[in-house]
Order: C-alpha cells, then sequence, then structure tokens
C-alpha cells in the first residue's frame, strides 16, 4: 500500500484532517486500542455523543488492526450494538480482536468502554481482502 500516514486524510485517523478525530492506536496483545474523549462537537442528542461517531470509533478500530498487521481490506459488513449513551466528555477506550478468516472475508469485534469498564457500545465487522492498488 502507498499511503503517506503523514499526509493521509482518513477522517478517524489522520494527524492533519482539520474535522477528524485524530485517533492514534496501539496494539496491545492480541487487541488494537485507542482512546478518544468525545467533545460536544461530536454530539446526537443532548449530552450524548452521536451514534455515527461511536460506530466511527468501531470501525477504525477494526479497519487499523487489519492495517496494521499488512492487511489491505474495507469494511464489507458492520453492525453496532449500543448498549448505553455515550456521555460527552468521557473517554473512551476503543478495542478491536480478529474472529475469524475464511477466504476474502475478515471477521472482527470491536468495543468501546467508559474508563471503569462499562460496555458503551460493541460491532461486529467483516471485512474483504481487495488488491492493495485499490485502497491508493
Ligand atoms: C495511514 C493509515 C491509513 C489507514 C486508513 C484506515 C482507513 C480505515 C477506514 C475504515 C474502514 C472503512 O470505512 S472502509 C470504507 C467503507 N467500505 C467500502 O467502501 C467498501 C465498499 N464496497 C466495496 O468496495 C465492495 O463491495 C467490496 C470490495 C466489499 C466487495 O466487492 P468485490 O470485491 O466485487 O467482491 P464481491 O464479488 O461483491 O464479493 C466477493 C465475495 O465476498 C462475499 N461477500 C461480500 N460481502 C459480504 C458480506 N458482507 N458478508 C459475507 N460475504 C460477503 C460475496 O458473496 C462473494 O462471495 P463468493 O461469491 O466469492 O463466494
Amino acid at each position: 500500500m502507498t499511503i503517506d500516514e503523514t499526509t493521509h486524510m482518513c477522517f478517524a485517523c489522520s494527524p492533519i484532517n482539520p474535522i477528524g478525530l485524530k485517533l492514534v492506536f496501539a496494539d496491545k496483545g492480541d487487541t488494537c486500542v485507542t482512546r478518544f474523549v468525545p467533545g460536544p462537537q461530536h454530539q446526537g442528542w443532548t449530552g450524548r455523543v452521536h451514534g455515527g461517531i461511536v460506530t466511527t470509533l468501531l470501525d477504525e478500530a477494526m479497519a487499523q488492526f487489519l492495517y496494521r498487521r499488512d492487511e489491505t481490506a474495507v469494511t464489507a459488513e458492520l453492525t453496532v450494538r449500543f448498549r448505553i449513551p455515550a456521555p460527552v466528555g468521557s473517554e473512551l477506550l476503543v478495542e478491536a480482536r480478529q474472529t475469524g478468516a475464511r477466504g476474502r472475508l475478515l471477521t472482527l469485534e470491536a468495543k468501546a468502554c467508559l474508563k471503569d469498564g462499562t460496555v458503551v457500545a460493541v460491532a461486529q465487522g467483516k471485512f474483504l481482502r481487495v488488491p492493495p492498488d485499490a485502497l491508493g
């Protein structure tokens, strides 16, 4: 893959996208993790983080799990269960892990928790391998 890690504009993880989330990832055991403190600009209903933002965190964690392992794959299907409202201003800890692989299909799961471990949302993702040159 030929993505320049300093100039790409991914909404979730680019360090230079002015409206992006600027997520930074790390590997922890067999998971890929990040932290994010949602602000008032990320809310839907007053005081609650927009579900699309929570979904972005989960999707990106799974995508990064694969990217960091040299898999070139895109999200083909995503299921999210929102367990409790995510409060604006509270740090979210997000982690993703792989659960399977069959042919081009890779399956992953991710969860977002509050600092005390309370699960906010969980996701199941299906990713399909694509040729590296398909992702620029
Ligand atoms: C520097 C840091 C940057 C890091 C930057 C990190 C960026 C991370 C971004 C976050 C992740 C994203 O948002 S990714 C962006 C959002 N996702 C996308 O844009 C994907 C859009 N969709 C597509 O491009 C396409 O539909 C594909 C590639 C997913 C599949 O198309 P295709 O390659 O033509 O394959 P297709 O023939 O449809 O399917 C191949 C086989 O897979 C099966 N298949 C297809 N979908 C599914 C499915 N959901 N569940 C089960 N099986 C499926 C089919 O039945 C078929 O089986 P058989 O007949 O072979 O048996």
